[in-house]
């Protein structure tokens, strides 16, 4: 499978008064189409930097981000966004919200055709009836819901989640994931979630890349191989206990403390192919 996203060993610092930030430092990654990346990393990693990167919105120092073969140096219209606070204009309704995107990557569509398009991707998400009213009337869950439907309204070929769901309690959190699953398969697209919760990103991906502490580099790669009609019962399974646990032991390196067990295990957990990334290994399986 060919990667539509694809990270060559980028390098980056911010100019700061008190001198160059490192930020990230070697991250390799790649996400062949229509798949999901999980990026979890210790936190002031490096992660929402890497996400700028990859919309555009920045260019590295050093290094290579490509989509669909071709370097990416300014923003891109076929990449969606989603962050952690939804930012929903008040004087918009949530259908007028979600059609945005459209009024500016499609001005020439006609109204009845964006709102048909903003009304379906609503019921997706178990918003119908919800599309006349104001951000503010809606819960933090409802506003999430809709702010997806605003990043894939025009139908991205890459959609990148900087922690969309870190507000929310844990229960709307794993409502949010199922429907995120469901979106999975009536919206195909390359994804790339940055999150905090090492449940979500092996729910939700079909990779999960570890970034070490800043400067971040791609310290740890796990494909997740479990059926892409999972449930939630699968996160109490044995299986995706071990891979847990082995990422929990990632994070703890990442974060300096060290693993709990001194090495590695010596076979991936079942479901999942686990591999250390340190030097051209990565690039090497992302080709
Ligand atoms: N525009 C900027 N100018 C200078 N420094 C920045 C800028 N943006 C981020 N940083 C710094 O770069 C580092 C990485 O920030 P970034 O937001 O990418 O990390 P993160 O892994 O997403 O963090 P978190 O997990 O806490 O959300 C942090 O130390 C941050 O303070």
């Amino acid at each position: 499978m060919t990667n539509l996203i694809e990270i060559k060993d980028v390098r980056h610092a911010y100019r700061t008064k008190a001198g160059p930030l490192p930020v990230l430092d070697g991250v390799d990654m790649g996400v062949p189409e229509g798949t999901f990346a999980a990026v979890v990393g210790p936190s002031g990693c490096g992660k929402s930097t890497l996400t700028r990167l990859v919309a555009g919105l920045m260019k590295p120092d050093a290094g290579e981000v490509r989509l669909h073969g071709e370097r990416v140096t300014s923003p891109r219209r076929t990449v969606g966004m989603a962050f952690q606070n939804p930012v929903l204009l008040e004087w918009r309704t949530i259908l007028d919200n979600v059609i945005l995107p459209l009024e500016i990557v499609a001005p020439r569509m006609p109204r009845a055709e964006r709102e048909a398009r903003a009304e379906e991707l609503l019921a997706l998400v178990g918003l119908q009836g919800f599309e006349t009213k104001r951000p503010s009337e809606l819960s933090g869950g409802m506003r999430q819901r809709a702010s997806l439907c605003r990043a894939i309204v025009h139908k991205p070929d890459v959609l990148i989640m900087d922690e969309p769901f870190g507000a929310l309690d844990n229960f709307t959190r794993e409502d949010l994931w199922q429907t995120m699953r469901d979106l999975r398969r009536s919206e195909p697209s390359t994804c790339v979630l940055i999150t905090h919760d090492l449940r979500e990103s092996v729910f939700l991906g079909d990779q999960v890349i570890v970034l070490s502490g800043r400067p971040a580099r791609t310290q740890y790669v796990m494909d997740v191989d479990l059926p892409e009609d999972r449930t939630l019962d699968v996160l109490y399974t044995r299986e995706v206990g071990d891979m847990l646990h082995v990422l929990r032991d990632q994070i703890k390196v990442a974060q300096g403390r060290g693993a709990d067990d001194a090495a590695p295990p010596a076979a991936p957990p079942p479901g999942s192919a686990a591999q250390g990334v340190a030097g051209p290994g990565l690039a090497e399986r992302a080709r």
